[in-house]
């Protein structure tokens, strides 16, 4: 059983829905599936899934309920919109957003607070990589879910692999994983993300301790999604 999230980021409008509904009329027994539309198509794309086995997730929240703050969206509004999880701490999130640990603890709390389950993102920069200091760099990120491990999902998502089609080996990935695993414990569900394909998924879902996949490009495309979720 894997996990496989859809991270459209800010791609998608009304008439990708019909791409969401080939996704959920295809989708492959015995896997957990989910797409994270931009907030404008939540709504419409949870009421369009509804009743199927792909549930919808928001990509990012503001820590508080309800106030003052334009543009912004909580966590309670992601749920009354319908979705079932969401993105909090993605790499492309806490550089535009300036996210600190204690914005992502807050952030983490409302996800919960809302009844929705967290997708933390972690990941390091290829300058972290190369310095061999990328397993230590990520299981610290990690302190931010310590006390909430059998609530949330973890994506480790390599920044220098998002959007560039390059991939860690398969020992990098288990490296991490493991790592990840010996960190949290067995509970939690551990993904990968980071230019994950219909040709490779099937290669990286096997590693062990990747219960799944965040992909963003390839969860554009029905076909595409759905050749990474038949590979798990
Ligand atoms: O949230 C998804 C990730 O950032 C991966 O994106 P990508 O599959 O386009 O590399």
């Amino acid at each position: 059983m894997a996990l496989i999230v859809g991270n459209w980021k800010m791609n998608g409008l009304r008439s990708s829905l019909a791409e969401a509904r080939r996704i959920a009329e295809g989708a492959p027994d015995g896997h957990d599936l989910a797409i994270c539309p931009p907030a404008t198509l939540l709504w419409a794309m949870s009421e369009a899934l509804e009743g199927s086995a792909v549930k919808t997730g928001g990509q990012d929240c503001h820590p508080k309920e309800s106030g003052a703050h334009t543009g912004r969206i909580s966590a309670e509004m992601i749920a009354d919109a319908g979705a079932s999880y969401c993105i909090v701490g993605h790499s492309e999130c806490r550089e535009e957003c300036g996210d600190t640990d204690d914005i992502l603890a807050a952030k983490l709390a409302a996800v919960l607070r809302a009844g929705l389950v967290p997708i933390f993102c972690v990941g390091e920069s290829l300058e972290t990589r190369e310095a061999g200091e990328a397993v230590s760099f990520v299981t610290a990120q990690l302190g931010v879910v310590m006390d909430l491990a059998e609530k949330v999902v973890v994506a480790y998502e390599p920044i220098w692999a998002i959007g560039t089609g390059k991939v860690p080996g398969v020992d990098d990935i288990a490296e991490m994983h493991q790592a990840m695993r010996d960190r949290l414990g067995e509970t939690t569900p551990l993904l990968y993300g980071g230019s994950v394909k219909p040709g490779n998924a099937s290669e990286i879902l096997a590693v062990p301790h990747v219960g799944g996949a965040l992909v963003g490009g390839a969860s554009l495309k029905a076909d595409d999604f759905l050749g990474i979720a038949r590979a798990g």
